[in-house]
């Protein structure tokens, strides 16, 4: 299947499968238009397929072989150079392709920056948003762009998704603010723990729509990206609680995001593939249909 707004990238190193008979399917949005610290992340895509390479397709822990599973890539979204809402309007378009192509197809994003996640929560309008981040992204504008990466949790707020935050460690009072109006729950970073984001995320509507902001990870972990913050999670703490989620509440959609970077073997790109794997595995084991 063709579709309008994309083009072949590099693949990564698993076996593929169309998308009609794909239980996966990855989509990756090279924009970094808006980053306002470091740029890169127009080469995350690239960046994390090429990570995978580095891996085994056998999960361990897991006993799940991702070589044997059908997994679909439909390369990169032609992104509008320093418009973020074009491009998001395209990816809505191309995420709505990919689901009338095949209903059941989970959509897996990879960034690019975070303000591209608003294109897959648009499209698949699930009832919940859970995200890690360094950031809350509860902007109303920022650099005079309502679009800006730093915004995107608010632009998902407002089409009435139920929100909740892990790792924060950086935003504005008038985010914080904004959050208590609106019954977001942000946990920061120094609070998280797994019992304290499965407290929160028990009552949560289903389904849901789960976003790994990179920088959500310890700076040590993830340095190529756009707004690093130290003070971040340990990887197996953001494991167990994906695979509590993915075991209790029904997931549409995941991504990505924000990992950058300029060469081949860079530390971020390859937390964000073993990510990839960790997830896409956790839902063949345990996913909730
Ligand atoms: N990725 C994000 N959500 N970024 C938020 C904006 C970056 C905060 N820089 C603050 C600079 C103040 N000197
Ligand atoms: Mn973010
Ligand atoms: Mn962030």
């Amino acid at each position: 299947m063709e579709f309008f707004y994309t083009y072949k990238s590099i693949e990564t190193a698993l076996p593929l499968v169309d998308v009609e008979n794909a239980k996966f399917a990855i989509l990756g949005i090279p924009f970094d238009g808006t980053t306002s610290y470091k740029p890169g992340a127009r080469f995350g895509p690239t960046l994390i397929r090429q990570g995978t390479v580095n891996l085994e397709s056998y999960i361990l822990d897991y006993d799940i072989d991702l070589a044997e599973l059908n997994i679909a890539d439909i390369g990169d979204l032609e992104v509008v150079a320093g418009n973020p809402l074009q491009t998001v309007k395209m990816g809505i378009e191309t995420i709505r392709e990919l689901k009338e192509a095949n209903p059941n197809v989970i959509p897996i994003i990879l960034g690019g920056e975070h303000s591209m996640t608003y294109a897959p929560v648009k499209a698949l309008m699930p009832k919940s948003y859970v995200v890690f981040d360094a950031h809350l992204d509860l902007r109303d504008e920022y650099e005079s762009n309502p679009w800006n990466h730093a915004c995107v949790a608010r632009r998902i707020s407002e089409l009435g998704v139920e929100i909740a935050e892990f790792g924060i460690r950086s935003g504005i009072r008038e985010e914080v603010e904004y959050a208590k109006e609106k019954g977001i729950t942000w946990v920061h970073a120094r609070e998280y723990s797994v019992e304290r984001f499965k407290e929160v995320v028990k009552d949560l509507p289903e389904p849901v729509y789960v976003s790994i902001d990179i920088d959500a990870f310890d700076l040590s972990m993830v340095p190529s990206t756009g707004t690093p913050e130290a003070g971040g999670l340990r990887f197996w703490e953001v494991i167990e609680a994906l695979e509590w989620l993915v075991k209790n509440k029904r997931i549409v959609g995941f991504d990505i995001m924000e990992v950058a970077g300029m060469e081949i073997g860079d530390v971020t790109a390859l937390t964000g593939a073993k990510l990839l794997f960790y997830f896409i595995g956790m839902m063949e084991k345990f996913g909730k249909p």
